[in-house]
């Protein structure tokens, strides 16, 4: 689903992102990716959704390789990714409803796909009720909920988050991570950035570790190998 082939990232100023990065995550695996602040993980996720390039190496995206992609071809291969960040990047003025349904208006989808896909969206991550509320009106994880169900509304076989939890507490962070898990078991490919390594210990998950831009581990969270570069 992911795969990176000796990928470095030098951006223009010559700071130097990532370094010989190797990985794959095959289809309907999750995995966590973490390391300190400026290791690498936003400049990993920003290549994998095609925000930024690669200085050097090559990224195959469900079976896409990006660098013989033209520019048109950008939307349909995002198409396969729902991205969730950490402020949840929802618009406040919106209902719900609206913040959701907003992938399936860009895609052109009918009015009564998009009642239905909403509705299903919401009743997965069990905001069903919520559906007409303004985003304010709600919790910080519920917030984050309605950032999850935009990503997956359009059912793609990938998701990214970028700190998922990072403004929640633990029992919260537990449930978003819950959500991740009923998807990745309905087949869907999961890569979550966390600086949370508590939230990982409690997870038996493969773990992608970057440390200065370099992959330095890659193995379950309580038994992950040294990555020999
Ligand atoms: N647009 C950019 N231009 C120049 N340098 C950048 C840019 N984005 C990131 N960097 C640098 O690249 C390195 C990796 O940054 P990145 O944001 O990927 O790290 P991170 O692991 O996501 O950090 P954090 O956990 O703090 O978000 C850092 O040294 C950062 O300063």
């Amino acid at each position: 689903m992911i795969k990176f082939e000796q990928v470095s990232k030098t951006y223009a100023g010559g700071q130097r992102a990532l370094q010989q990065v190797n990985f794959h995550l095959q289809p309907g695996e999750m995995a966590f990716l973490t390391g300190h602040s400026g290791a690498g993980k936003s400049t990993l996720l920003k290549l994998i959704s095609i925000m930024e390039r690669p200085t050097v190496g090559k990224i195959f995206i469900n079976g896409h390789d990006l660098g013989k992609i033209s520019r048109k071809q950008i939307a349909y291969i995002r198409r396969d990714i729902g991205m969730i960040f950490q402020n949840h990047h929802l618009l406040m003025d919106r209902t719900v409803f609206d913040n959701v349904s907003l992938p399936l208006v860009i895609e052109g989808y009918s009015h009564k796909q998009i009642r239905k896909r909403v509705a299903a969206a919401l009743e997965m991550v069990g905001l069903a009720d919520k559906m007409r509320q303004l985003p304010i009106a709600l919790s910080g994880g519920e917030q984050q909920r309605v950032g999850i169900a935009r990503a997956i509304v359009n059912k793609p076989p990938l998701l990214l988050a970028d700190e998922p939890t990072g403004n929640l507490d633990p029992k919260l962070s537990m449930e978003i991570i819950k959500l991740f898990e009923d998807f990745n078991q309905a087949g869907v490919s999961v890569l979550i950035a966390t600086h949370d390594l508590g939230l990982i210990a409690r997870m038996r998950y493969r773990t992608l570790t970057l440390k200065s831009g370099q992959m330095i581990t890659d193995g379950l969270s309580d038994d992950s190998v040294e990555v020999v570069q």
